[in-house]
């Protein structure tokens, strides 16, 4: 694919403009992942953790220290519940979020995204002449972050309590300027959700995703062994799931998992990812303690990761593969 400075239009004027759908949105699904399915098995399975629980947990063996631990092994991913972040304040953001996407177009081209940036109004990043699109438009806000960082912060300790490791040994690796920012997702809805993905699958090039997912329409899916599974709406919860970076730092007991966003016929969906990602100057690799004989060293040592991890991404290729020793 050669490399583009276009922008299409955003997904939600073609849906407003009565547009044809553009070949480059229908999914081609090249074997990795299989097909659009949306009657995979519900992640019924996928644990629920009291985060106020994991905060005053210190020891690997407390309940919802080994909880975390196996979730974070198996899935990748669970729902916290009891994260400290108030119910008005979520159902605000949601409505925000909302009004935002139903403004006249113009107000939402003020905050039009530069071809060459992640931040602002407009659809997938595109990078290559050829890259197959998401139907998703993205707004980026700063707001709602301090609990997150909050979460972010206890998350991480906890982690490394889960492994009996030195509690700042992940907390650290993030660096004196790590970054969160906030991506609010709509998907609006799409005449062919059987050929069109929302979010086509991969994994996030971060450390931490903090998800509010939307409170009534189901979309998410995420890859457990080879086997994709729906992710259940549980309305004030927040579904966490690593990133690769962290799959990195942990030495691959932790991982990152592959997951992907389909669209719905007749409703939109909105959803808020917070991105909490290290800082770009830093350098990350697997935690010393955690490569021994038994676990030899599976990825070297990488400053600025995210940076690789978009050029690999967005031609479909696995990005934590480049890294791998
Ligand atoms: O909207 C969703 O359910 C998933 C969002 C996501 O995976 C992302 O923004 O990276
Ligand atoms: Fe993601």
């Amino acid at each position: 694919m050669s490399e583009v400075s276009s922008t299409p239009k955003p997904v939600q004027e073609l849906v407003e403009n009565g547009d044809e759908l553009p070949q480059r949105y229908i999914w081609r699904d090249n074997g990795d992942y299989g097909a659009i399915d949306f009657s995979v098995p519900l992640a019924t399975e996928i644990p629920v953790i009291d985060f106020s629980l994991l905060v005053s947990s210190k020891s690997a063996m407390d309940p919802e220290l080994l909880k975390l631990r196996s979730a974070l092994s198996s899935w990748g991913c669970f729902q916290a519940v009891n994260h400290g972040i108030e119910i008005s304040l979520v159902d605000q953001v949601r409505k925000l979020s909302r009004e935002f996407f139903h403004l006249p177009k113009g107000e939402k081209q003020k905050y039009a995204r530069p071809t060459d940036d992640f931040e602002g109004y407009g659809n997938d990043t595109v990078m290559f002449e050829n890259q197959p699109l998401d139907w998703v438009d993205r707004d980026m806000l700063y707001d709602y972050t301090a609990k997150v960082r909050e979460i972010e912060e206890q998350l991480l300790k906890a982690m490394a309590r889960s492994l009996s490791l030195p509690e700042d040994s992940f907390v650290i690796q993030f660096g004196e300027q790590p970054s969160i920012s906030a991506r609010f997702n709509y998907y609006p809805p799409c005449a062919r959700p059987d050929a069109v993905v929302g979010l086509k699958p991969h994994t996030d090039g971060l450390g931490i995703t903090i998800l509010l997912q939307d409170e009534q329409v189901e979309g998410l899916q995420l890859l457990k062994d080879n086997q994709w599974f729906r992710i259940p709406i549980m309305p004030h919860a927040l579904v966490v799931n690593l990133g690769d970076q962290l799959e990195i730092m942990s030495n691959g007991i932790f991982k990152s998992p592959v997951h992907r966003a389909l669209t719905n016929p007749t409703r939109e969906r909105n959803t808020l990812a917070m991105f909490c990602t290290p800082d770009p100057a830093q350098e990350i690799g697997p935690v010393e303690e955690l490569i021994n004989d038994k676990r030899p060293r599976a990825f070297k040592n990488i400053k600025n990761y995210a940076a690789s991890y978009f050029y690999y991404y967005q031609q479909g290729k696995s990005p934590i593969d480049a890294v791998r020793v």
